[in-house]
């Protein structure tokens, strides 16, 4: 279909690059929202799939930031940095005159994101301008698709003249050869690693020996945002040994909730879009084996096992998540320890040790309040990369190989079971900047977590108490 071209006045910033044809800005209209269908969501954007056929748009999703309704606790602005933010974030190019958190971000996943995890993992995006029209439009047509909670909570935000436009990871490059076939699997992994700071207290002691996401998942189970405790744990799948890797995939399988979904040619085959799935059941896994059918050449009941193999056999080989865990250690002070540097940096006193009224212990804590302001400024910037780190996704994208182990120039992985060969490749989604003031719901957050979690060992403990 053919897009107009508009001369513009809207001028991209330093190192953001509008999407362009013969030189002039794209801009999306009204006409053009049918072209876009409802690919996922989560707490922050919407994202469309293109299905028409202009070549500037074709292998692209579009992803366009939410306004809470009134009541959401997720608070827009829709202002650039605060100061702060502007001084954490000095020196990445351009981010301090940007002129909207949006632009801030994606010169975040530019400049910081994408050099630590390798630009060949990472898409930036572009820019493309589109009308109020287009956005309300969209949002109407895809309605009917979002789960019913997201749309209580929040609406596409409309009131923005440009969106982000990245490669559609759950499409192989160049598209698919031949009319063969693309999977892609989206895993969630969350933090991968059991914190070590001499920061956490004494009472917070379990935080070293089990993980934040299975302690997470005892507040959830309480809160009713889930039904029942996932089986999966991320030092698995982090963990560099193939038979623990299984354990996670099989376990990702098994409990998928939101960090386990996979495509066909860009449709969900199986997870859930835009929230969390239940466990699995059998009807689930059922079509699962079926919708295998074209992918996976070995008999019924065979193909989801070779499926889950060929999956975890890649994030082995391929040691994509070796950096993602690298990253994600920049947390090296805990919440614990970084909360004490954010209030140094917003220059606030720290209600955390005025709470905790100068025992002993906390003279380790004050310490922190000493230290130059750089030092601060580099322990929370670490922290919030970190932060971002522990809450992308990796979507691996695999097609059966035409040239067996020459030619293409993907990586190949080989399924043993059915002596298939595939390219893939891997990419990391959702590296958002995570904003400053948010130091403060994660230390509370923390907080929260630990004691759940103690309480339900706690009363768990007392039943079996009782029963013997
Ligand atoms: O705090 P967590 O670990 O629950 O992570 C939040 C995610 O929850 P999860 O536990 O993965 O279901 C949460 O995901 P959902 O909305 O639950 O799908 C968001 O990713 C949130 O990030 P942001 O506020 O959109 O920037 C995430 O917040 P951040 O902690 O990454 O800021
Ligand atoms: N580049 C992409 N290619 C294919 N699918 C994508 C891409 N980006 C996003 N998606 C799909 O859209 C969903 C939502 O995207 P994303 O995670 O970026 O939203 P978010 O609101 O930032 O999430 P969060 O709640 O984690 O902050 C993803 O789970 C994924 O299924
Ligand atoms: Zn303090």
């Amino acid at each position: 279909m053919e897009i107009s071209n508009f001369e513009t006045n809207i001028q991209a910033p330093l190192g953001i690059v509008n999407l362009k044809e013969d030189d002039k800005d794209v801009v999306l209209e009204q006409k053009h929202a049918v072209d876009w269908v409802y690919r996922g969501e989560g707490a922050a954007n919407l994202v469309l799939a293109y299905t028409g056929s202009s070549h500037s748009f074709i292998g692209k999703v579009m992803r366009i930031p939410k306004a809470p309704r009134n009541g959401s606790p997720h608070v827009r602005s829709p202002t650039a940095l605060s100061t702060q933010e502007r001084l954490l974030w000095r020196d990445v190019d351009g981010i301090v005159s940007s002129p909207n958190k949006e632009i801030a971000a994606q010169l975040y996943v530019q400049h910081v994101m994408s050099p630590l995890l390798g630009s060949e993992h990472v898409d930036a995006g572009m820019r493309v301008l589109v009308s109020r029209e287009f956005l309300e439009s969209v949002e109407k047509n895809v309605i009917c698709q979002r789960p019913a909670w997201r749309v209580d909570a929040a609406k596409a935000d409309t009131d923005r003249d440009s969106v982000l436009l990245l490669t559609d990871h759950s499409l192989f490059p160049g598209g698919t050869l031949n009319g063969k076939l693309c999977v892609s699997v989206e895993i969630k992994p969350k933090c991968g690693f059991l914190p070590f700071s001499r920061f956490i207290s004494e009472r917070n002691a379990i935080k070293r020996s089990i993980t934040r996401f299975r302690m997470h998942q005892a507040l959830k189970l309480h809160q009713g945002e889930i039904s029942e405790l996932s089986e999966y744990d991320p030092i698995d799948l982090f963990s560099k040994c193939k038979e623990r890797i299984d354990k996670a995939i099989i376990s990702l399988f098994n409990t998928p909730q939101n960090n386990f979904r996979v495509f066909l040619n860009g449709s969900l085959i199986f997870g859930a879009l835009g929230a969390g799935a239940n466990s699995t059941s059998f009807v689930i896994s059922e079509a699962f084996e079926d919708a295998l059918k074209s992918v996976i050449w070995a008999d019924n009941n065979l193909r989801t096992k070779n499926f889950l193999q060929l999956v975890s056999e890649t994030v082995y080989k391929s040691g994509v998540l070796d950096r993602l865990l690298e990253i994600q250690k920049l947390d090296n002070f805990d919440i614990e320890g970084a909360v004490h540097a954010y209030y140094d940096i917003i220059y606030e006193s720290c209600p955390v040790c005025r709470e905790s009224g100068g025992d002993k212990i906390s003279q380790i804590y004050t310490s922190l309040h000493s230290i130059p302001l750089d030092e601060s400024l580099k322990i929370v910037k670490d922290y919030l990369i970190a932060a971002t780190a522990k809450d992308c996704s990796l979507i691996i994208s695999f097609r059966p190989s035409e040239d067996g182990y020459s030619g293409s120039p993907y990586n190949k992985i080989h399924l043993d079971a059915t002596n298939q060969i595939f390219d893939y490749k891997a990419s990391f989604i959702d590296l958002d900047l995570k904003p400053l003031k948010k130091m403060e719901d994660y230390y509370e957050l923390d907080k929260k977590i630990v004691n759940c979690y103690t309480r339900m060992v706690e009363a768990e403990r007392s039943i079996k108490a009782n029963t013997t």
